[in-house]
């Protein structure tokens, strides 16, 4: 079979829907995972197609590996994004990719596409692991090695170090002012980028740090953003499906619900691609969205997807079908998180709770329960702790986000040193011998994810006792008793 690419397209009788020799670079993504290929590349694609201003194509760079540039540079940038849900499963072509780079092979070409004077935005996707900052203090973590390397000179590997010495050659070419954009699942997501390249150029010896910092303020704008769609990992299998519907190999496809929201804080220092044209909302208060989103549907995420593994289920789907996992996640969102929440001006929260659950429910997406636990110890601090704290600010007990919390720790001391997190040699050394409770719940509580008042906080961290020995004994039904109760 033919792999996708501009010719083969050609030769099948169809076109990408953009004009491709018009298409000039005016984005660049640092992190070009599936997410990315679902949502960003398919809103600026949007935006070109109904402003007809071809000037925003997108060099794509991938993070870790060379992987995802393996599958998209021999096709030329071209990607399908197939929608499963409900009346659904179209395949579509995406065409608002210019060039791929492999970041950790050519992180000079990186620095120097941030450079050139035809970018005016970087979007970024990195997950949480990615910023390098420290779970708590939420500062760059300037002993970590890749990062005291991209501060001695070294060409980046580090996305904020590309971002920096990106932004550091545009100072020096006065290439002008640029919009760096986070796609990322954390709270204030623009602020903190922000605030971690303020760090880098704070740690970089004197008038070089100062001259860079002083630019920054000038120069860049780090708007914070809302983004919404489930992205699943692409199987093997996915990939022979599209390649069926499509009648072409398509290595980089990527599978997603039909669902999909943007709201972007309108702060940019330069021009911008016309994303609200696409159905993205552009507004200047987006923290209520942000943290709306990643308290109800994100922690609910999580606490499925640890509970759904302790019950041995492999998809989310599963998770939402399963009677005492779903009423869990129902009573974390209403009797926890919405009563934390500001909303949105003109949110059903109750409404918008739902329709979160229902999109969990959604059999066709696959999306897996370990994927939605990784890196759980990056995951915690944005979905679960402000719920947490503001149950106990408020005097209550924090039942379910405490649920998802012994969950959390269930999954850690079951995978042992095989569990899916940057931490995890850390939460592996601090793991005792005997994986009951009353040991691992203190253990764990010092993994540097919690804040000192909740650490010593006995309501929480008796509650977290509790369901993890529930978890642990492995019955069902006195713990679905217990949530159901
Ligand atoms: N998948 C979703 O449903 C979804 C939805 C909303 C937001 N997001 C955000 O997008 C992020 C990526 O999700 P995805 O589905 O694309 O995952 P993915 O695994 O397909 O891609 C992850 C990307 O991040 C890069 N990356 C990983 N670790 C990195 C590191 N230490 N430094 C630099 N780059 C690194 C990888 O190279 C890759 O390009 C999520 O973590 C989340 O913050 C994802
Ligand atoms: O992508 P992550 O790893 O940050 O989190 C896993 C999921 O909770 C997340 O990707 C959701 O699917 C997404 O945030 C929905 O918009």
């Amino acid at each position: 079979m033919n792999r996708l690419d501009p010719a083969s397209l050609g030769r099948s009788g169809r076109s990408p829907a953009l004009d491709r020799d018009a298409l000039r670079t005016g984005v660049v993504h640092l992190g070009a995972g599936a997410f990315f290929r679902a949502h960003t590349a398919v809103y600026t694609e949007d935006a070109m197609l109904a402003t007809g201003d071809t000037s925003w194509g997108i060099g794509a760079v991938t993070g870790r590996s060379a992987r995802v540039w393996e599958q998209m540079a021999p096709q030329d940038g071209l990607f399908t994004v197939t929608e499963r849900g409900s009346g659904s499963g179209a395949v579509r072509v995406v065409s608002s990719v210019t060039g791929t780079l492999a970041g950790p092979r050519d992180p000079r070409a990186v620095v120097e596409l941030i450079g050139a004077p035809g970018t005016r935005v970087v979007t970024l996707t990195v997950t949480e692991k990615g910023y390098r900052a420290a779970p708590l203090t939420g500062r760059l973590d300037v002993r970590d090695p890749s990062v005291r390397a991209d501060l001695d000179g070294a060409p980046p590997l580090t996305s904020v170090g590309q971002i920096a010495r990106g932004l550091q050659l545009r100072m020096l070419r006065d290439a002008g002012p640029i919009t760096v954009v986070s796609c990322d699942n954390l709270s204030g997501n623009g602020d903190r980028t922000g605030a971690l390249v303020a760090d880098f150029a704070d740690a970089l010896p004197g008038a070089e740090g100062d001259r860079l910092r002083a630019w920054v303020a000038e120069s860049v704008c780090f708007p914070n953003t809302m983004v919404d769609r489930m992205v699943p990992a692409t199987t093997p299998e996915d990939l022979d499906r599209v390649e069926a519907a499509l009648g072409l190999r398509d290595e980089a496809a990527v599978i997603a619900e039909p669902f999909r929201q943007w709201v972007i804080e309108d702060r940019f220092a330069a021009a911008r691609p016309r994303w609200e044209s696409a159905g993205a909302l552009l507004t200047d208060d987006v923290l209520p969205w942000e943290e709306t989103k990643l308290r109800i549907l994100n922690a609910g995420h999580s606490l499925l997807a640890y509970l759904g593994l302790s019950l041995g289920h492999r998809t989310i789907a599963e998770c939402a079908a399963d009677t005492v996992a779903a009423t869990a996640v129902h009573r974390l969102v209403h009797e926890e998180a919405l009563p934390s929440l500001r909303l949105p001006e003109g949110l059903d929260g109750p409404a918008y709770a739902e329709s979160v659950l229902a999109r969990f429910a959604n059999p066709a997406l696959g999306h897996t329960t370990a994927k939605v636990a990784a890196d759980g110890s990056q995951k915690i601090g944005p979905r679960l702790l402000p719920t947490i704290r503001a149950v106990r600010e408020r005097g209550g007990e924090p039942r379910w986000g405490a649920l998802a919390v012994a969950a959390w720790m269930h999954h850690v001391a079951t995978a042992g040193p095989r569990v899916e997190d940057p931490l995890a040699a850390t939460l592996a050394g601090l793991l005792p011998d005997r994986r009951r409770a009353a040991d691992v719940v203190p253990r764990l509580m010092e993994a540097g994810v919690f804040p000192g008042e909740l650490v010593a906080d006995t309501v929480f961290t008796g509650l977290a006792a509790h369901w993890y020995e529930l978890i642990d004994a492995g019955d069902t039904r006195a713990l679905g008793k217990e949530i159901t109760l």
